[in-house]
This record gives structure tokens, sequence and C-alpha cells, in this order.
């Protein structure tokens, strides 16, 4: 899959403007690589509007630290990240959500965004959101369902920025990790690299930065929608080179009142449902229930999936796995610590899955905040 120096063919490259013929190719990516380069969505994001978008993301980074501050936390994590409180090398703003004006608004007024910030803001979480509405479609279509609900479900920002430095080389910027949502829109730095994604093999690739572009990558809850199908690829940013590296995630999360629940097109004998409906609320903690019989847990047997990496233990025959690898919680942010203790499940979980477990069958445990980085 990859080139002679080992980066970048690994990304599938999928053209907005080659529909429906490349409805296979959008999902084989889903479901080998967990992420694809997106290309020629112009007439919905303008280039120009992302280029405008940076310039503005890298002002309002330059603001000074209590007006920073005043981007607040609506849902757990969601808002402003000073350096050190994930890492030294990390910087970031947040925005959930991106489809209601309301929010948009109050956060260009936190921020004292000026008549022109506040345009190009407005405009880049318009785009950012129609195109998810449509990969969601697409992904939907190639799936052969009638319907996706993704519509309705939030989106959120997370900006962020890197300071590298000569010293910093070799360091992360941010630990690996799998995003928790469905899929995640990155506008990578056109310049600076740094991206890495780790394909199922467990081997890192380098994201080289492609301008004009934008990469996708699918979450956790991508996997259990799926029915196990789509891949929640880890990644990680590594600092390789000296500058300022900037980037825009966009989040597709989860339904915020309803269950993530698995179509019924996904589901027949061969394929048996393998989670049960879970609730997805926005930054607590969700249960899943995966077939005991299969072996496959989010992002298959013995990936190197977030979900399964570490923590499974035996709980009266069911397997509890615990969605955090040491790599997380060592980088979480102050709020979700509570969420759970370092490496433990609060009590009341454990009943709750004890429960879903008296039904027969055996669950997962995921927490659930728009990253599970931080
Ligand atoms: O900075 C990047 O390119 C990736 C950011 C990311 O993975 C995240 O915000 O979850
Ligand atoms: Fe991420």
């Amino acid at each position: 899959m990859a080139d002679a120096s080992g980066n970048n063919n690994v990304v599938p490259v999928i053209d907005m403007l080659h529909f429906p013929a490349q409805l296979p190719e959008l999902i084989k990516a889903c479901e080998e690589n967990g992420c694809f380069r997106l290309e020629n969505f112009d007439s919905i994001l303008p280039v120009q509007l992302m280029s405008q978008m940076k310039a503005v993301v890298t002002e309002l980074f330059e603001l000074p630290l209590e007006i920073k501050e005043r981007n607040v936390d609506v849902i757990v994590g969601s808002g402003y990240n000073k350096p050190g409180k994930i890492n030294s090398i990390h910087e970031g703003f947040g925005l959930y959500d991106i489809a209601s004006s309301h929010a948009v608004d109050a956060f260009c007024n936190q921020l004292d965004a000026t008549p022109q910030q506040r345009e190009t803001i407005e405009s880049y979480a318009k785009a950012v959101h129609e195109l998810i509405t449509d990969i969601g479609q697409k992904v939907g279509q190639g799936l052969g369902l009638k319907s996706v609900p993704f519509e309705a479900w939030p989106c959120q920002f997370r900006i962020n920025k890197y300071p590298f430095t000569h010293e910093t080389i070799g360091s992360d910027g941010l630990k690996t990790h799998t995003d928790n949502g469905f899929f995640t829109v990155v506008q990578d730095d056109e310049i600076l690299s740094g991206l890495e994604v780790m394909e199922k093999s467990g081997k890192f690739v380098a994201i080289d930065p492609c301008p004009g572009t934008l990469l996708v990558t699918l979450g956790d809850i991508a996997t259990a929608w799926s029915n196990g199908r789509f891949y929640n690829v880890k990644h990680r940013v590594v600092c390789k080179e000296e500058g300022i590296r900037i980037s825009i995630a966009t989040f597709l999360l989860g339904p915020r009142d309803t269950m993530v629940e698995t179509p019924l097109e996904l589901v027949d004998s061969e394929h048996p449902c393998l989670y049960v409906p879970f609730k997805a609320e926005n930054g607590v903690l969700w249960i899943g229930i995966r077939s005991a019989k299969s072996g496959v847990g989010f992002g298959g047997h013995e990936t190197p999936s977030g979900l399964n990496s570490s923590g499974a233990r035996n709980l009266g025959g069911f397997s509890a796995f615990l969605k955090e690898d040491e790599n997380k919680l060592m980088n979480r942010g102050g709020n979700n610590e509570n969420l759970m203790e370092r490496g433990r499940v609060k009590p009341e979980s454990i009943f709750n899955a004890t429960l879903l477990a008296a039904s027969g069958q055996p669950f997962v445990y995921g927490n659930y905040s728009f990253c599970s980085c931080c």
C-alpha cells in the first residue's frame, strides 16, 4: 500500500466530482483505511475559504490568554485548551455545535471576532457542515441504505495550533488516539507535516500535506454504527519540523437525543448485530454490546483500535473493555478526568453493564467525548 518512502499512497483519494462511480472506493476506504483524502469539493467548500479560515484562526491564537479562555466548554472538552493542558506543543479552540448559528455567534462573541473574521467563521462552518452532510449521504448510498440520520447529528470544531520548534522535533503534538464521533473532516496544515495514521497492521504512516484537500478519518461511532465494518483509525501528530502547524478538525459526533443504532440493512445471518443501540451523549460514558462469539470489537479483533487496545478483563464470562489506552489516560484534560477514574470504570457504569450482560451478551465500555485524545 505504501510508496517507496513509506508514505501517503496508503490514503485513498476520493474525488467529489466522481460520484456515484466512486461509491465502492469510498466504502472500501472506510473499511480498509479508516481515512481518505477528499478532493474537488470546491463547489461546497471553496479552497479560498479554507485559506481565509486558516488566516482567521491564526489571528485568534494571537489573542491574549484571558480572551482565549472565554472559549469555555459547552460539552466536555469542547472549549479552549491552553498549551500544557494536553501538552506543551498543543493549543486548541473548540466550537460546539457548528450548525447552530447561535453557537457560532457565541464563539465569535467570546473571542471578540471582527465582522470580517465572523463572516469567515460563519461561512466556513456552513460549508463544512454541508460537506459533512454530503459525505454522510454518500456513505449511506455506498452501503445501499435508503436514508441516513447524520444531518441532525451535531458537529464540532477543534482548531489546533502546534508551535513546533527545533527542540520539540520528535515529540508528540497530539498523542495516539481515535476520534469518538462518526467521522472527522480535517483541514490539515498545507505546509507543515506531522499527522500520521495507523494502518490495520499497526504501522504508522505519515500523511503528507496536500494543499486544497481535506483528510477524512473514521471514528468510534462509525465502527459501532456500521456493525464493525468501518475502521476507527488511530492517528497522532508528531513534530517533524519547525514552524507553526495549524489544523481545523470538524467532528461529526453522534445523535443528540436518539441512540446510535446499526441500520437493519447491515445485519443479516452472516453479519449478526454486534452492538446494541447506545446513547452517545455529549461527553458522557456510553455502553455498547458485542457478540461473544464474533471476537470482533471496535476496530476488529486484535487490531490496534482505541477500543480494544487495553483494559480487557473478564467479568463472569463477559469481556469488558476500557476504551482508554494508557496514552489517552495520560493525555486527558482535567474536565474529562471525572468521567472515569484512571484505568477504572465508575461503579454505576459497571452496574449498567451488568444489567446488559444479564441479558446474555458481553459488552463494550467506551468513554465518549469529542476526541479521545484529550
Ligand atoms: O492536527 C491534526 O492534523 C489532527 C487533529 C486531530 O486528530 C484531532 O483534533 O483529533
Ligand atoms: Fe483526531
